[in-house]
């Protein structure tokens, strides 16, 4: 038996929801083996972030070594960072071992507001990590931290896209969840077009960790062989899923339902309804 194999590098979320956790659980529910090399510990529930831990460069790097050696994922995504010196290292280590199919989410903030990106830290995620990159996912508030612009109107966010592409990933996915209106509209930018994928906007508090387990699933369908935009496809199905039937936990923004995407499958013959 041949399975694909994807690699998450990011902080754990003690809470379940978000990090680590929400993307080994969604590797899990799109049939991929999952492995992990941790940056920072946080701990973290639906109520916010009550402290951030971060390993040392030596620590993240070891961990990729480790897995390098002897496990070749098939496609790699990066979450929380923390520090210019974390990245520097996993820069290093990528480069060496040649990984491809990466997806950088440039995670900045928590949605309690907690910083889990240092303010200097976002240089040096630009210039060593975005070229390596083939996809990043950024939320609208991390597209205007990475290009500077206010991101309120549709060709403003298609301009961002069209900056953030030109630091080097070869597509750009600008992510519509904190924009208001009906529906949660995605961007891909490929260097030449846009193709939109969007859904029904889900009135909901329940949208902790929805970033990293969005772009969790497409790096499963990368490491699975489904082109970008295939991926991208079912990594929305998956949100929308996990969204609707969110699980009710947590007296805050409460995680999101990782099962619910392949349940409703099984229910439904195979096919997603
Ligand atoms: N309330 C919602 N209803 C439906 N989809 C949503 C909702 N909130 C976010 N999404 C989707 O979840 C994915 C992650 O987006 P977003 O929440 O913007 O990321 P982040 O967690 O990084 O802030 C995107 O596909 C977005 O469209
Ligand atoms: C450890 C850790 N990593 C990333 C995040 C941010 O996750 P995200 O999917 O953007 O969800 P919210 O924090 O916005 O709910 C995190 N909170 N913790």
């Amino acid at each position: 038996m041949t399975i694909a194999k994807a690699l998450t590098i990011a902080g754990s979320d003690s809470g379940g929801g978000a990090g680590i956790q929400a993307d080994l659980k969604t590797f899990q529910e799109l049939g991929v083996y999952g492995m992990s090399a941790l940056t920072a510990a946080t701990a973290q529930n639906t109520l916010g972030v009550q402290g951030v831990f971060p390993l040392t460069p030596e620590a993240v790097a070891r961990q990729l070594d480790s897995i390098g050696k002897d496990l070749t994922p098939d496609a790699v995504k990066t979450g929380m960072l923390f520090s210019a010196d974390i990245i520097e290292a996993i820069a290093d280590r990528i480069a060496h071992y040649g990984w491809g199919n990466l997806v950088i989410d440039p995670v900045m903030v928590a949605k309690g507001g907690a910083s889990l990106l240092k303010a200097d830290a976002v240089t040096t995620l630009i210039r060593d990590l975005f070229p390596l990159a083939l996809i990043i996912t950024p939320n609208l508030p991390e597209a205007e931290m990475l290009t500077g612009m206010q991101l309120y109107k549709a060709e403003d966010i298609r301009e961002a896209a069209r900056r953030i592409h030109n630091m080097g990933p070869d597509m750009v996915i600008m992510k519509g969840g904190h924009a208001g209106g009906e529906l949660a509209r995605d961007l891909l930018y490929d260097g030449t077009g846009f193709t939109v994928f969007e859904s029904l906007r889900i009135r909901t508090e329940a949208t902790h960790g929805t970033g990293c387990t969005y772009s969790a699933a497409i790096t499963a369908g990368l490491a699975s062989g489904l082109s970008a935009i295939e991926a991208v496809r079912v990594a929305k199905d998956f949100i929308q899923a996990a969204i609707e039937d969110s699980l009710g936990i947590g007296s805050g923004h409460g995680p999101t339902n990782h099962f619910a995407y392949r349940q409703r499958r099984s229910q439904n013959g195979g096919v997603l309804n």
